[in-house]
């Protein structure tokens, strides 16, 4: 909810208070060109002005509501309040709570959360909120029977004093905090269009590190729906970049993997995985890219134990990062529905398809290269080579 006459959106970051200050400016350059992206996709209206700390956007009153939305899935964003702007003085500000409660008030416990980052200020932040909740407390009370809580409030009116304004607002939306996308380098993100990696590329993302989608087409194993699930997931990811390139580029791998079902039983997995992050790796060197993301997690599948990450994970001298090494299955789950990816993870084709009876949880490199095909890495490098480039 917002205040009446709300016109700017206030917006927070949280890591970049990490860096140096130049670092920190040009991070806060890289999130402000990332939120004008965004609200240009979606057609909002905002300007937004770049301030030392916290970002504004500047908006009407019917777009606040839809641009508080676009910044909060801006990376890099810890949160944002719609929020109505108001003179330092306390008096007014004091009259415009009072205004708001009158407002929006509905009953219910209620507090103040003031700050201010000016400290020459002639009032505290106490004194705000002090006089704010009695301005309130008289603006409702003979409708209502309003009580404070300092704790669980109902409804908390937040006041921020910066510089030479002060903004009121009543709700505070959480964004996926971490970087500014395009502040790190990029990475090669292994997208099947499952549940696990398109989480995992978002990850990636709110570090910072734009993401190349790549996805391995299976040929008879994968299929056109798993292909389309695929550039469905990486086009929903695309909508929280809009300034940056998210085209797929799709490897050939149906040969490669008819042949591991015929050649392979046990370990067939294993020397799948090793095929995707050795092409993985000569498309990382295509693109500039400097490590692979994949949507592991440790002990998911037979694949993924410990023993047989560590020998996948020697097809390659890139990182493999595996933002999703430590979760649960289901907390990977609610993060997919949350960021839009999950509705188009629900079909049954690819990896699943081609896993044998009897599947390989303690592989040894050792062993494992005596049974894999010897050109196995022939075969992903022409692969990756031969990938070509598709609109998701
Ligand atoms: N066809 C594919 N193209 C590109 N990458 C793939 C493909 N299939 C799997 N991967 C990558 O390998 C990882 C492991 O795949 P696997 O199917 O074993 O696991 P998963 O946990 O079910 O992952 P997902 O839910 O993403 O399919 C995936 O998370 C993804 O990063």
């Amino acid at each position: 909810m917002h205040p009446p006459g709300a016109d700017t959106v206030l917006v927070r970051h949280g890591d970049l208070n990490t860096k140096s200050t130049p670092v920190k400016r040009q991070m806060e350059g890289t999130l402000v060109e990332n939120v004008e992206a965004l609200l240009s996709d979606r057609s909002i209206p905002g300007d937004v002005e770049r301030r030392w700390n916290r970002p504004l956007i500047h908006t009407t009153e019917d777009a606040i509501e839809d641009a508080t939305a676009a910044v909060t899935d801006a990376f890099g964003v810890v949160s944002a309040s719609p929020c109505r702007t108001v003179s330092t003085e306390k008096a007014q500000i004091i009259e415009v709570l009072a205004e708001i409660a009158d407002a929006c008030y509905d009953g219910g416990t209620f507090a103040v959360d003031a700050r201010r980052s000016d400290k020459s200020l002639p009032y505290s932040s106490d004194d705000l909120a002090r006089e704010g909740g009695t301005a309130i407390w008289e603006a409702v009370e003979d409708d209502f029977e309003p009580a404070v809580d300092l704790d669980d409030p109902d409804l908390t009116f937040g006041v921020e004093v910066r510089d030479e304004s002060a903004f009121v607002y009543l709700e505070t939306v959480d964004g996926p905090g971490g970087l500014p996308l395009g502040s790190q380098e990029r990475v090669v993100a292994t997208v099947s269009g499952g549940i696990d990696s398109p989480v995992a590329a978002y990850e990636m993302m709110t570090r910072g590190s734009p993401i190349v989608p790549a996805y391995v087409s299976l040929g008879d194993y994968g299929g056109i729906d798993h292909e389309a699930r695929a550039m469905e997931t990486v086009r929903t990811l695309s909508q929280y970049a809009p300034n940056q390139e998210m085209q797929v580029y799709r490897i050939p791998g149906g040969e490669t993997v008819d042949l591991l079902v015929s050649e392979m039983e046990k370990g067939r997995m294993l020397s799948l995985r090793r095929f995707f992050y050795r092409a993985a790796e000569v498309l990382a060197e295509r693109v500039d890219a400097h490590g692979i993301v994949t949507g592991e997690a440790v002990g998911q599948k037979s694949s993924q134990t410990m023993q047989n990450l560590a020998v996948t994970s020697q097809a390659t001298d890139l990182p493999v990062h595996r933002p999703l090494l430590t979760r649960d299955k289901q907390d990977i789950v609610a993060q997919a529905r949350e960021i839009g990816t999950f509705s188009q993870a629900t079909i049954n084709a690819g990896c699943n398809r081609v896993a044998p009876d009897m599947v390989e949880t303690n592989a040894r490199l050792d062993r494992l290269l005596e049974i894999e095909p010897d050109d196995l890495f022939e075969r992903a490098e022409e692969a990756a080579l031969n990938a070509d480039l598709v609109e998701p």
